[in-house]
């Protein structure tokens, strides 16, 4: 991929900027903030790591939009992040109005790119920017699922002792207090957590993984999480600039799958080189399938709110 632009230089952008940089993922990066000065300062102190992580490439930073020009892929992180109290919800009213505007200098700027929304209430502003850009699902996309699973399987780890390597863990639906854990689907080298750990600890693990934006909050207390959101959305660009076609959960637009439509959520996707490839249909039990309708509920009342601003 020749070309990333990261719009929002604060903590999980600057992460996710240092990451993509250490790992070559891509070579010429760019930052875009409105916090005059702040992107310039950000890409010039990641490009002063370079020679610890033995990176070479071009990182800029600005508070001109024309930066984006060119650019294959855009990763959003502009916006509040809430506070300890809050909902990831609260933040829709004043996210919508930076997303909207992110959205336009996109669409202005680099109407080629893909846009991977990192933003909360991010199943709802990966659905405001589908809608105002009318671009395909291939190329609109968002971040949840990818981190969800990375905070379940780091939590079936400490409590198996196991290697993070051997566990797969599955998350969908929306990325909030509903989201979806598939314990059916979650296994140590292919063998069933169950096998492992008991129901109650398993619910317990489900429990957590739920409430884990929430738990670094309370703990970090002025910033919610920012380095495994980083790193979630680094494995989603590795699997699109070295086109891994993975089988990864992201926030997708729904056109029927899992009997829902209109609607942007947290569902397994094929990601490659071309964005989000497809969705892959689970055949969920009765019991996932309440869970990921109940899921779809709360995401539509917050794409209810949006409609009516
Ligand atoms: N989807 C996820 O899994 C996930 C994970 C972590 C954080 N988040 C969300 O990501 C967002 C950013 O979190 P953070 O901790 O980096 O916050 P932050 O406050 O550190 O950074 C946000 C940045 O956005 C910039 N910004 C605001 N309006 C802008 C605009 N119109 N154009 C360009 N930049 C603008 C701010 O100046 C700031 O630098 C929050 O909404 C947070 O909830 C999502
Ligand atoms: O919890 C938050 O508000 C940030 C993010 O969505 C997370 O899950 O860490």
């Amino acid at each position: 991929m020749k070309k990333i632009s990261i719009v929002g230089a604060g903590r999980v952008g600057e992460t996710t900027a240092q990451i993509l940089a250490e790992t070559e993922l891509c070579r010429d990066i760019a930052l875009f903030d409105v916090r005059e000065d702040v992107p310039e300062g950000v890409a010039l102190d990641i490009l002063q790591s370079a020679p610890f992580f033995k990176f070479d490439g071009v990182l800029s930073g600005s508070n001109d939009p024309h930066i984006l020009r060119d650019s294959d892929l855009v990763i959003v992180t502009a916006g509040f992040p809430r506070q300890p109290g809050m909902s990831r919800a609260d933040v829709l009213e004043s996210n919508v109005r930076i997303i909207d505007q992110v959205t336009d200098h996109i669409m202005t700027h680099a109407p080629n790119a893909m846009i991977l929304v990192v933003s909360n209430p991010v199943d709802t502003l990966t659905y405001r920017v589908a809608q105002r850009t009318g671009w395909g699902r291939e190329r609109v996309f968002g971040q949840a699922g990818v981190l969800d699973a990375s905070r379940m399987a780091s939590f079936i780890a400490q409590e198996t002792g196991f290697s993070t390597r051997d566990i797969t863990t599955l998350v969908l639906g929306g990325h909030g207090d509903t989201m979806v854990p598939v314990t059916r689907f979650c296994t140590i080298n292919g063998v069933p957590i169950a096998h492992f750990l008991s129901k109650e600890r398993i619910a317990a693990i489900v429990e957590r993984t739920r409430t884990g934006g929430a738990e670094i909050l309370a703990l970090r207390k002025n910033s919610s999480a920012y380095d495994a959101p980083g790193a979630a959305v680094a494995a989603m660009v590795d699997a699109i600039a070295n086109n891994r076609r993975r089988l990864l959960p992201c926030v997708a637009l729904l056109d029927g799958e899992y009997g829902e439509t209109d609607i942007a959520m947290g569902v397994p996707c094929i990601l490659g080189e071309r964005g989000v490839e497809s969705v892959v249909t689970l055949d969920l039990n009765a019991e996932e399938r309440a869970d990921f309708q109940r899921s779809a509920q709360a995401v539509r009342i917050d794409i209810e709110r949006l409609n009516m601003l």
